[in-house]
């Protein structure tokens, strides 16, 4: 299998695709189609892999790219922590019973809803994005220990959406203008607030850790910067996320191998150039974390001119559209001795740019009825899903040791009602 499918998928003989021990054909038969597969193995794998990669580090997965109370419980369970960034994903959090002082809250723009409810469930760390949000804390006086969000001005060289790390961008405390030394200051200045450290995130997609060595040269002199002025060991570095990984075989990605030792190096370099204690690293990994163990799986329901259309689209992925995002696909659950040619696998919206995977070969007696499997679709696919044209979104169906479970159902035409109370 290549490296963009779960590490437990196999094909049968009779062409049907196994995941986490179950095989896709049956799925799509108990829960319908389009749906969206999740290998628990793979999940926890990736977790260990990046504990094992940055040893001594916080690690806390990014719920961002895929939160449901399973997954917490997954997470959990690996030793993780958890990043949340709104008062909906916290309360999955909460619903799973993870543990609050494992618990990071992000945001540019916080609600008063997130800051309530966050100190109500005593989270351990906020990473203050503006002095707006300084002031408002002070008054709070939170126990939990805040991070300041700096822009380090290091390019993540990914899609500019989720370039983070650059000055220019809604995110963080420039370093470049001063505002991450002062924000720094006025924490510090606040007798209600505890500084536990600093934060960046350079974006997400990266698929070469240069960028996170840059950071880490440029963090640790603020670091040393903040211990000259203020006599402040600060003991907390947090990197953010962003390890890239590969939609399509052979696209590069950034193994947390290759990340934990660059950045392991750089850090215990820069902080004795400084001559500053070593900080405690945490790094916030989604993508890396969950994407590969996705799969969606759908039914075709038409073909036409070199186009297979499909039952889902841009409401269960939304990437293409947004990033440009190229996906893979393939034929599941029967098995056909035909040559392959190039199609572009559509959706069901009503927008021509509703394409999922553009260029794919698929055999030519690719037919109505048949199942498409397409993989690396764990992170940032069910997480921005929507219910453009009132599609109802797919079920998330809990993979592995040879049994499936339903961990979000699909949505009825009721749940759409629900909300239509006019
Ligand atoms: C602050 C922060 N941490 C972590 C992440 C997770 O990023 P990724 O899924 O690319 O690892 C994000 C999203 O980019 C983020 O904004
Ligand atoms: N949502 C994005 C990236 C942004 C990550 C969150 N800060 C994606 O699908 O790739």
């Amino acid at each position: 299998m290549s490296g963009v499918w779960p590490g437990s998928a196999f094909t049968r003989r009779d062409g049907e695709l196994l995941v986490g021990g179950v095989g896709l054909r049956d799925l799509a038969e108990r829960f319908g189609t389009p749906l969206h597969a999740l290998d628990e193995e793979e999940v926890r794998r990736r977790c260990q892999a990046f504990r094992r990669a940055f040893p001594g580090a916080d690690v806390a997965y990014a719920g961002k790219a895929f939160l449901c109370r399973a997954m917490a419980g997954w997470v959990a369970e690996e030793g993780l922590a958890l990043d949340v960034c709104s008062a909906g994903e916290l309360a999955v959090a909460r619903a799973a019973g993870f543990p609050a002082g494992r618990i990071l809250l992000h945001g540019n723009a916080k609600t008063p809803e997130d800051l309530h409810d966050a100190l109500e469930y005593g989270v351990g760390r906020i990473v203050v994005d503006s002095f707006h949000e300084i002031c408002r804390l002070a008054t709070l006086r939170p126990a939990s220990r805040l991070l300041v969000r700096v822009t380090p001005g290091v390019d993540g060289h990914t899609h500019a959406a989720m370039n983070t790390g650059v000055d220019g961008q809604k995110f963080g405390f420039p370093l470049s203008t001063g505002a991450a030394a002062e924000a720094v200051r006025r924490v510090l200045a606040q007798p209600g607030l505890t500084l536990g450290g600093l934060h960046c995130h350079l974006g997400s997609q990266i698929t070469g850790a240069a960028a996170y060595e840059e950071a880490v040269r440029r963090m640790v002199a603020l670091l040393a910067a903040v211990r000259e002025e203020h006599g402040v060991t600060l003991d907390e570095l947090d990197l953010g996320g962003g390890f890239g990984v590969a939609y399509r075989p052979g696209e590069p990605e950034l193994d947390p191998e290759t990340a934990g030792e660059a950045i392991g190096k750089t850090l215990r370099a820069a902080c004795a150039e400084h001559r500053t204690p070593v900080p405690r690293l945490t790094i916030e990994p989604g993508r890396a974390i969950v994407a590969r163990a996705g799969v969606t799986v759908y039914r075709v329901l038409g073909v036409k001119r070199g186009l297979v259309a499909v039952d889902g689209g841009m409401s269960d992925n939304p990437r293409p559209g947004l990033y440009g995002a190229r996906y893979t696909a393939r034929l599941v659950g029967r098995r056909t001795t035909c040559a392959e040619r190039e199609v572009t696998v559509v959706g069901r919206h009503c927008e021509a740019g509703d394409v999922l995977a553009r260029d794919v070969p698929l055999p030519a007696d690719v037919r109505p009825g048949d199942l498409l499997a397409v993989p690396v679709t764990g992170a940032y696919h069910h997480a921005m899903a929507s219910n453009y044209n009132l599609v109802r979104r797919p079920p998330v169906v809990g993979v592995g040791f040879g049994r499936a479970r339903l961990l979000v159902r699909r949505e009825t035409p009721e749940d759409l009602l629900l909300r239509d109370v006019g």
